[in-house]
């Protein structure tokens, strides 16, 4: 990354505890949000590794540590796939958190997928753009995945949306998944007040080793994007994902 680029890295034994702190992070944020503005904005990631804080916060005792009603949930990408497809990241966290909690209806806002890539990526950029109202989106908490080949959000190597210097959301064809994918633009990830990478499993050792060690080149690498503007960045890692990185104390 490059020299400036400043991040708190937290290595956990295990899954579960990188899962529980993380469950505790997002209580820690949610609370301080509502008491400065009343209100906890977050979007949630798809993939696996975010599906163990869900179930968490499903349960007692997170569950009850959160203002449900005054806590909003965006998704910062999404695979054009229909709603009820087990690849739908919104469909996904319906099941492991959001239809297990007292959250109001009005306040989850899935991307899109019965619209054209394009037209969802207008239609959802509108709806985070009118939820904020004149301020620039800024989201409390932004949880993002790191894929093996450094992507992150549907920010993919060889994708155009990589070099989107706007704050919005863009539709982008992932050849090698054959699927169109909806994503938030770095710069839009980057107004996000607190961001969140969530990393899990020796299959992540290498990318991870790169991300945080390797010269800024996010045509590459294109988590290395991710840097807030005005904001902290935060890496949860397990043990396995952390081997091949030398931690200073
Ligand atoms: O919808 C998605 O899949 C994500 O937004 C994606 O960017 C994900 O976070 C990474 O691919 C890591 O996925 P895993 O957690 O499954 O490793």
């Amino acid at each position: 990354m490059t020299a400036d680029s400043t991040y708190h890295l937290k290595v956990f034994q295990t899954a579960d505890e990188l899962c529980k702190a993380a469950a505790e992070f997002f209580i820690d944020i949610s609370r301080k949000s509502i008491a400065a503005r009343g209100r906890f904005v977050v979007s949630l990631s798809g993939g696996t590794t975010p599906q163990g804080l869900y179930s968490l916060l499903s349960e007692s005792p997170f569950r009850e540590q959160v203002e449900w009603e005054k806590t909003v949930v965006f998704w910062g990408d999404e695979r054009c796939v229909s709603l009820n497809d087990t690849q739908n990241n919104a469909h996904q966290a319906k099941i492991t958190l959001l239809d297990k909690i007292d959250i109001p209806k009005a306040n989850i806002y899935a991307i899109p997928v019965n619209l054209s890539p394009e037209e969802a990526a207008i239609n959802y950029e509108k709806e985070v753009n009118c939820f904020f109202g004149k301020e620039t989106p800024r989201f409390d908490l932004m949880l993002l995945g790191l894929g093996e080949n450094g992507h992150t959000a549907s920010l993919f190597p060889g994708t155009n949306v990589i070099y989107e210097q706007t704050v919005g959301i863009r539709a982008v064809y992932v050849e090698e998944e054959k699927m169109f994918r909806i994503t938030m633009t770095a710069p839009l990830i980057n107004q996000s007040g607190a961001i969140l990478f969530l990393v899990n499993g020796e299959n992540k050792a290498v990318i991870l080793k790169e991300v945080l060690t390797a010269a800024y080149r996010p045509d590459k690498i294109p988590a290395h994007l991710i840097q807030p503007v005005n904001g902290e960045l935060y890496w949860f890692v397990d043990r396995a994902s952390a081997s091949l990185i030398t931690i200073k104390n």
